[in-house]
């Protein structure tokens, strides 16, 4: 079943500056956006001709200091960041869209106490919960007037995440194609993925761990 898309936020922002910045795979420009309700720094990293009405290859990640940063085996963001610029190389032209939602939008400290929980037992959702936080807090309000910066309607987008795409409708940001980004899947993010899969409706098959596992957290 998918999730009814929740009401966005449309939030305010300032295009601020950009600058170069090569990568191992291409030489991307980033986009620097700040946000008013927040102060927050929002980037996106661009690359080719976005803006001349086909359909752009793009990523929209939230951030995860621990695994985008840190090489954190706990979740599959860092591998999922990586893979997307890839295949934008690859493709020659494409978006990622960095918002500081920091742990489904609870921030970092938060996300780690959820990880606590999760050392005693509880899932990812249920450890939101239990911090008294939604499974997910993010709203994708910054989305549309950061694309709309570049001249760019039309996605192909990289997620397995269902509630991503309808909150791309909701905003009237057509996604013209989803393309699935399944990367990383270890001993230690085995349990993660599988209740993104079953409690959160994310589009990848839930995995039994195999017996002799000794990376559960
Ligand atoms: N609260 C909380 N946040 C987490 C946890 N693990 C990862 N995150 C955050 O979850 C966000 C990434 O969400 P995901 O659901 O993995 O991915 P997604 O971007 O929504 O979906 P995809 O597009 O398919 O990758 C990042 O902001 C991470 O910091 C956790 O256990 N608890
Ligand atoms: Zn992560």
């Amino acid at each position: 079943m998918q999730p009814a898309a929740e009401q966005p936020v449309k939030e305010e922002l300032d295009y601020v500056t950009s600058c170069a910045l090569p990568t191992p795979w291409a030489q991307f420009t980033l986009h620097a956006f700040v946000e008013h309700a927040t102060g927050k720094e929002h980037l996106a990293m661009v690359l080719g001709d976005i803006g001349n009405g086909e359909p752009v290859l793009a990523r929209v990640h939230s951030e995860c200091l621990t695994g985008d940063v840190l090489f954190s085996q706990r979740c599959d963001c860092g591998a999922q960041l990586e893979g997307a610029l890839k295949r934008i190389a690859e493709e020659g032209r494409g978006v990622l869209l960095y918002l500081r939602q920091e742990g489904r939008g609870i921030g970092l400290i938060n996300k780690m106490r959820a990880y606590r929980l999760q050392e005693q037992g509880a899932d990812t959702v249920q450890a939101n919960e239990q911090l008294g936080f939604k499974p997910d807090q993010r709203n994708y309000g910054l989305v549309e007037p950061m694309l709309k910066q570049f001249g760019v309607k039309s996605l192909k987008l990289m997620t397995n995440n269902p509630r991503k795409i309808a909150a791309m409708g909701a905003l009237g940001v057509e996604v013209a194609e989803r393309v699935p980004l399944l990367v990383n899947r270890n001993a230690f993010n085995q349990h993660y993925l599988n209740t993104k899969a079953l409690k959160l409706g994310h589009m990848m098959t839930p995995v039994t761990p195999p017996a002799a596992e000794d990376g559960s957290l």
